[in-house]
């Protein structure tokens, strides 16, 4: 990975910062927006290839271009041009009807859910007008003045101009594993490019001010970088159902093939064959699956967003539904993010500023963009008058402290901060008074105070950044306790995900006895907490073991929170993790349905599957119902398709095969394909009985064959039953044996929706008007039509009532044996 890098073209950061500024026709400070505009226009939007979405004549083409679709629009002109007009016209106007269809349906809601997606895109800062602000990514150009912070994504390739503390990590683009310091200067070495960020990689500490060179795919990285933000990797869902759709596909084809052959060598009409077997390719096919779950997905976005979550990549909207354990941070969720500090206490445990006054400074000059360095700014406005930042030691979440080192009225000193036992074992102290220090902060955590501990050493010497060896002989300065109460929505949105078969774990960076009161608050009363050094013992086949039981977790390294997550997948489970700090993003990355926050830093929300609008567990739960839901419906599609309609099409090539007449003309074909299309349009819509939400619903491929296998053969013995009644008992003419048998295989195909639509009785749970409306329509119009003036142009011929009596009594028969063997097809093997 390294290559690009050595690539002369690419080595911006061998230039001065004013050769530069001359390169790219800018200053040092920062675009106006007039400018910024004429740049955007210049070099594009700062993505690879920007996922255009389609416009509807293109995507009118793609569906015409399909090979199906081409030799249906051959076949229909030739059918005109050789005399047969009305059978060629109905073709092609059955064509335009079906890919006007799925355009319409799949435009809508794809756009709208991609517009969606956009909404939450990743922000960068830039100054623009001589003011730093927010602005989306996309929008960055070349010659703007950026400002990165911990926890952003590098927006574009820039050269460094400023920094504190600043590393990158960069690993996901060179392999280097840790975070490399980066400083601004020159540099000699072509292969030191210290001074540069590259698009893609993470500010992991720091601050950082640099001047973006390259945007988009221009820069080294380029789609590799892109990749990294956006992860639309395939879920076992989809896998599974492409799978699914290949096998049904090479089965038409081979059957098609068969039909084909079988009809030429006996010496039938070769374009009437033909057309049949396409005809019969075109109802087989599986074609509208991947539109179905995309445009139900889409539409399941939508509703996801009136729930206030934001879907970034669509199949995390079925494993969501899916999901068995949440894994949690604290603050934000289970408390409100507003923490505050509450006191302020010195070594001796009594009530005085200065540790409160000491943490204040430390985090105006040099902290984080966390919650508790806005507690210690907010409790003291103006502690850091007069003090100026002369080095610094970014914060750490593995070793969980950070210093600054700060010149002012006393002088120069280092202040250390951080989790009370890391800072603690740091000062110079006895061990009474660190152990009495420690009581102290287990006394108020028990209060559901949380605490960190200020130490500091008078600097002697020269100013220069902090290393972690300048980190020794401190003094204890005391401790800064800060309130951060549970959210009052908190507690029935733990009951509300618990009744739903979600369990909660909590797995928190704050110290184990805050986490379990915390915990009995919301009341989620683990029986103990267990802390980030003994899951430091434990091997993963231990740790998979301990973390089935534990529901609590405190004082965990980020790469601990991914290894929890990891564990519980290995025990079976379909894991979510909702997170919104830099700490959060390596078990963000690893869990089934990653979840973050509107305004989390930028790595999380990179991680992220789907992002919350409101910071809550409340809406959590609410995700979880609408995944199912939308999940429940997807598999009604796949239900129906591995039922009655599949059935009814291999019942075809059989009786075509067996039959001296064709069983259906292709227009009568590709006409029901059409109105069974059509009376699916409802099933986006449909409801989802409680029952079925009530549990995680997982996808299972043995679970549909199992399905198909029942429900399969019934329809075709069916349609067995039907062939055999027209010809036998009614003595059917082919022009009334195919009208009567359209009828009936319509019926069978649409009415069987309203048997699997639900698990229980059908009449128990009504469904949606829409639903109801787009089957019965279609029904209608199926019946109705036979029996009209038009139907004579298709080649109906109105049976004797009697014959469709019979019809009637067959599929009332159909679906009472489909209700019975129902409970059959749907009963899971395993317990789940
Ligand atoms: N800016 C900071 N300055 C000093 N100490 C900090 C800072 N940020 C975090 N810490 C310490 O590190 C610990 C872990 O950090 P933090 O609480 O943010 O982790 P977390 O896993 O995100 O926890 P939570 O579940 O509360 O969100 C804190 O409890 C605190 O002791
Ligand atoms: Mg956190």
């Amino acid at each position: 990975m390294t290559k690009p890098l050595n690539s002369q073209a690419s080595q911006f950061w061998r230039l001065s910062a004013d050769a530069l500024c001359t390169r790219l026709g800018c200053s040092l400070q920062g675009l106006t927006g007039a400018e910024a505009a004429e740049r955007l226009g210049r070099f594009g939007p700062n993505s690879d290839a920007p996922p255009r979405i389609e416009g509807a004549m293109r995507a009118i083409l793609r569906r015409l271009l399909e090979p199906l679709s081409l030799i249906l629009l051959v076949a229909g002109l030739v059918s005109m041009l050789t005399g047969d007009d009305i059978g060629g016209l109905i073709i092609v106007l059955i064509l335009a009807g079906s890919i006007g269809l799925d355009t319409i349906q799949e435009g809508h809601a794809v756009r709208a859910a991609e517009i969606l997606r956009r909404s939450v895109a990743l922000k960068a800062e830039v100054k623009r007008d001589g003011a730093f602000r927010e602005i989306d990514v996309e929008q960055v150009v070349p010659g703007d003045l950026l400002r990165v912070r911990a926890g952003d994504i590098i927006p574009a390739d820039a050269l460094l101009l400023e920094s504190t503390a600043f590393t990158a990590g960069e690993a996901a683009l060179t392999g280097e594993p840790y975070p490399v310091p980066k400083r601004a200067g020159g540099v000699t070495d072509p292969d030191d490019s210290s001074n540069a960020l590259f698009r893609g990689a993470v500010a992991q500490t720091g601050e950082a001010i640099a001047l973006a060179v390259r945007t988009g795919g221009n820069t080294v990285f380029g789609a590799a970088a892109a990749a990294l933000a956006e992860t639309q990797a395939r879920s076992p869902f989809e896998r599974d159902l492409r799978e699914f759709g290949l096998v049904v596909a090479r089965a038409t084809l081979a059957l098609v093939l068969i039909v084909l052959t079988i009809r030429v060598v006996f010496g039938r009409e070769i374009l009437d064959s033909l057309l049949f077997a396409v005809a019969l390719a075109v109802g087989l096919t599986p074609e509208l699956l991947p539109m179905i779950t995309t445009v139900t997905l889409s539409r399941g976005a939508l509703r996801m967003a009136g729930r206030k979550v934001i879907v970034k990549r669509l199949a995390a909207i079925h494993d969501l539904g899916a999901m068995t354990v949440l894994c949690t941070d604290k603050t934000g969720t289970l408390t409100s993010a507003e923490i505050t500090l509450a006191k302020s206490i010195n070594a001796a445990g009594k009530d005085e500023p200065r540790a409160a006054q000491l943490g204040a400074i430390a985090a105006s000059l040099g902290g984080d963009r966390g919650s508790l360095d806005a507690a210690l700014t907010a409790g003291r406005v103006d502690a850091a008058q007069g003090w100026r930042l002369a080095g610094q030691q970014a914060f750490d979440f593995s070793r969980r402290l950070g210093s600054v080192l700060a010149t002012g009225p006393e002088g120069t000193l280092l202040i250390v901060k951080g989790a009370p036992e890391a800072v603690l074992a740091l000062c110079t102290m006895d061990e009474c008074a660190r152990e009495a220090a420690m009581a102290r902060v287990r006394e108020l955590a028990s209060e559901g105070l949380r605490t960190v501990a200020i130490a500091s050493r008078a600097w002697r010497g020269p100013l220069r950044e902090v290393e972690t060896d300048d980190e020794t002989d401190l003094a204890f300065e005391g401790l800064c306790a800060f309130a951060d109460p549970p959210k009052p929505t908190a507690a029935a949105a733990i009951a509300r995900l618990a009744a739903s078969g979600v369990r909660l774990k909590i797995l928190s960076g704050d110290d184990p006895v805050v986490v379990k009161r915390l915990a009995g608050l919301v009341g989620h009363n683990p029986e103990r907490v267990l802390s980030g050094a003994e899951i430091a013992e434990l091997s993963d086949e231990a740790l998979a073991v301990r973390v089935r039981t534990t529901d609590a977790f405190g004082r965990l390294a980020p790469d601990q929170k991914s290894r929890i997550v990891k564990a519980l997948q290995a025990g079976g489970e379909v894991v979510g993790f909702l997170g919104d700090g830099i700490n959060d993003a390596p078990a963000l990355k690893a869990a089934d349905v990653g979840l973050s926050v509107d305004g989390a830093t930028g790595v999380a929300q990179a991680a992220a599957d789907m992002i919350l609008l409101a910071s809550d567990l409340e809406v959590v739960a609410d995700g979880v119902e609408e995944g199912r839901r939308t999940f429940a419906n997807i598999l009604k599609y796949v239900r129906m398709g591995a039922s009655s309609n599949f059935g009814n099409m291999l019942s075809m090539a059989a009786a075509s095969i067996a039959l001296p007449f064709l069983p259906m003309l292709p227009t009568q074909i590709l006409l029901n394909n059409l109105l069974y299309d059509l009376s699916e349009l409802g099933i986006p819509f449909d409801r989802v009985s409680a029952q079925v939400t009530a549990q995680p619903q997982v996808w299972s491929m043995s679970r549909l064959v199992r399905f198909a296998a029942i429900m399969g053969p019934l329809s075709s013995v069916f349609d067995a039953l039907t062939f055999v009644a027209l010809l036998m008992l009614f003595k059917a003419s082919p022009g009334e044996f195919r009208t009567a048998w359209f009828v009936e295989s319509m019926a069978t195909q649409i009415l069987v929706i309203f048997i699997i639509r639900t698990n229980g009785r059908p009449w128990r749970n009504r469904p949606d008007p829409a639903l109801a409306a787009s089957s019965l329509t279609a029904l209608l119009a199926a019946m109705v039509l036979p029996f009209t003036p038009l139907g004579a142009w298709f080649g109906f011929v109105a049976p004797p009532p009697i014959m469709m009596a019979g019809v009637a009594l067959l599929v009332v028969v159909y679906l009472a044996c489909a209700e019975l063997l129902k409970p059959f097809a749907i009963r899971s093997g395993r317990k789940d």
